[in-house]
């Protein structure tokens, strides 16, 4: 595998794959790589000739009073784990390399970004879309795989490569579950013993309220139990909604999208999965 740090290089390589005729896959991450990181990595072999995988916590996607700086960095380990996993280019820019001096140029997409994360975290999709979109160009990549548990994430890249007619298939996978339901993400690591005891109730309510709505309950009643329930238990649920699952907006005919953001102590834990 090939650590890449700069621009120049990372074109030179790619250039060899493409030359060679070879299909490209880019697995963007911020990096404390974890099981459901390394399915995306082997959904990308199947996928491609070969695999980019890039990490950079992208200050742009942060607000000013979220954890930028304490995003846990775990630089060797991940390296060691994408290697393992058959990656053939782990790309690390740094933060002057994807934002040199004067950069004055966002990506600003608008419907799926309205709402829930996009409300929660002002200016966060303006930051995900700019740096992807930065990715896909820098990379070249025939296709690009992201995790259905940033659901939302993932229609906002969606609607940004149809709307700028981006030269790339946009491929999602499943969320990679924990034994107990828990959906994996790199923050859990920020659960204390009795947080992560709990944690798993927020996919174990959502799942009781798609039970609920299948067979007959009234949606928007299916929502405030497992809502008033979480809230119970210690949750601060953000938002537990039924929406279309491509425009985001909030619905109450099924088939849909059951996505929830819930606090449990420092971390805010997002789940999605689908109704119908
Ligand atoms: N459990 C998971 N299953 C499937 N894909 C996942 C999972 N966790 C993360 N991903 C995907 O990995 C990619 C990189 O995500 P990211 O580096 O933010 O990891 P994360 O675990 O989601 O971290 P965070 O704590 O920031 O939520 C995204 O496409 C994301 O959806
Ligand atoms: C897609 C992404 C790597 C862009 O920084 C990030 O939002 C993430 O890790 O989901
Ligand atoms: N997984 C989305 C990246 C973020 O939380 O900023």
């Amino acid at each position: 595998m090939r650590i890449v740090r700069d621009l120049p290089a990372l074109r030179a390589a790619t250039e060899t794959m493409r030359r060679a005729g070879e299909r490209v896959a880019l697995v963007p991450t911020m990096g404390a790589l974890h099981a459901g990181h390394l399915a995306l990595v082997e959904a990308a072999r199947r996928e491609a000739d070969r695999v980019i995988t890039s990490i950079f916590v992208n200050p742009l996607q942060f607000g000013p009073n979220e954890d930028f700086s304490k995003y846990p960095r775990t630089e060797e380990a991940d390296l060691a784990a994408l290697e393992a996993a058959g990656c053939d280019i782990a790309w690390l820019p740094t933060v002057e390399v994807m934002y040199p001096p004067g950069a004055a140029t966002v990506i600003e997409v608008a419907g799926p970004t309205e709402g829930f994360e996009g409300a929660a975290r002002p200016g966060h999709f303006r930051g995900v879309a700019t740096v992807c979109c930065k990715l896909f160009s820098q990379t070249e990549a025939d296709v690009a795989v992201f995790g259905e548990k940033d659901w939302q994430q993932l229609q906002v890249i969606r609607r940004m490569v149809a709307d700028l007619d981006l030269p790339l298939d946009i491929l999602g996978h499943p969320i990679v579950r924990d034994a107990d339901g828990l959906a994996l993400s790199s923050r859990n690591r920020y659960l204390s013993p009795a947080e992560r005891a709990k944690a798993a109730m927020l996919p174990e309510a959502m799942r009781e309220a798609a039970n609920a709505m299948l067979h007959g309950a009234a949606i928007e009643s299916a929502l405030d139990a497992a809502r008033d329930g979480l809230n119970a238990a210690g949750f601060d649920v953000n938002y537990l909604a039924l929406v279309e699952p491509e425009t985001l907006r909030p619905t109450d005919a099924l088939p849909a999208r059951m996505i929830a953001a819930a606090k449990l102590g420092p971390v805010r834990l997002l789940d999605n999965m689908p109704v119908g």
